[in-house]
């Protein structure tokens, strides 16, 4: 199976009944954003908050309920691989996600049959449905560790820089599903949770920049740091490879106001994330043409102006050559 990826969003108004579904191309990850999903699975029950994500892998059935009423959020799903934890490199053993906190269901089952029973299966892509008289849900025990899972993101580590300079989001990477290429991933999920920022002498926002990776972003609680207006709990954005972008006008001039000497200030009341790719995504018609597009996202970086001093600035390189940094993976402006 290639190695592909999708960005979906999803809205629910009803639990669903006498049915479960069945994703025979790939894994699921469920980043809850409004009312919790009850998650039946053939290895028991997972009960999944706003907050929390989940992971339904390949092959599992399973159904949802909705004990909050409608819900909604965002689903990625891979193809060819399975997500894992990071490699931390040398943050050594301790930080980002840790082990210990992502939980699975202990086995559940139900007896007595069930009239007409439906399975809906993804295969290839279709939808395709068969009928039963009995439960899917019928496994009293299980073992393994290919198994669906949750993981609250409250409970992640963050790290992030204690002196100057903004790190990369793949400091923040929650799980990540790999290709070949060490390094380059088919998905990484990564948060911007509420954090301490405290570096001197740097632009503290995410920068201006475009790179070879393609940015879904979502937001499930507050605000977003590089966006004071315009990006809303629910929302998603979309930056494709090379796509320049960065943080609004009025976050970069409330950033530039407050100066270089700005003290340690914490980001409360935020939970956004990122699934980032390596592979360039095609958009749907659905979400082409959808009332809700922003057409006017664009706006949000007018009147952006250049706060450059020449008199300031080091000219003294006027012509010379310097070492070409081979490692420069982002352009930052
Ligand atoms: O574009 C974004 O808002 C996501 C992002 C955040 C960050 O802190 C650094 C790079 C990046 O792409
Ligand atoms: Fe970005």
């Amino acid at each position: 199976m290639d190695m592909l990826f999708t960005c979906n969003r999803y809205t629910a108004n009803k639990s669903m009944d006498n049915c479960a579904f069945c994703n025979a191309d790939g894994d699921f990850l469920v980043v809850p954003q409004k009312g919790r999903l009850w998650i039946a699975t053939e290895c028991g029950k997972l009960e999944v908050s706003p907050g929390e994500i989940a992971v339904l892998p390949q092959g599992f059935r399973f159904a949802v309920s909705l004990p909050d009423g409608p819900s909604r959020g965002y689903i990625a799903e891979i193809f060819g691989t399975h997500f894992q934890l990071p490699d931390l490199g040398p943050i050594g053993a301790n930080g980002l996600a840790a082990p210990r906190d992502f939980l699975v269901p202990t086995a559940w089952f139900e007896e007595g049959s069930r009239l007409g029973y439906t399975i809906v299966q993804k295969f290839g892509g279709e939808l395709f449905t068969a009928r039963q008289d009995f439960s899917p849900f019928n496994v009293v025990a299980w073992h393994g560790n290919y198994v669906p899972y949750k993981y609250d993101l409250s409970k992640f580590c963050p790290f992030n820089t204690v002196l100057v300079d903004h790190g990369d989001p793949s400091i923040n990477t929650v799980l990540t599903a790999p290709t070949d290429k060490p390094g380059v991933a088919l998905l990484d999920f990564v948060i911007f949770p509420p954090r301490w920022l405290v570096a001197e002498h740097t632009f503290r926002p995410p920068y201006y920049h475009r790179n070879c990776m393609s940015e879904f972003m979502g937001l499930i609680r507050g605000g977003y740091e590089a966006k004071a207006d315009g990006f809303l709990p629910g929302g998603a954005s979309l930056h494709s490879c090379m796509t320049p972008h960065g943080p609004d006008t009025k976050t970069y001039e409330a950033t530039i106001a407050r100066g270089s000497e700005a003290g340690p200030y914490k980001i409360t009341d935020t939970m956004a994330f990122m699934f980032e790719s390596c592979l360039i995504p095609r958009i749907c018609p659905w979400a082409l043409e959808s009332p809700f597009m922003d057409h006017d996202y664009y706006r949000c970086w007018i009147g952006l102006r250049s706060h450059f001093s020449y008199e300031e600035a080091d000219n003294e390189s006027d012509g010379e050559l310097t070492m070409w940094d081979m490692e420069q993976r982002i352009l930052c402006a």
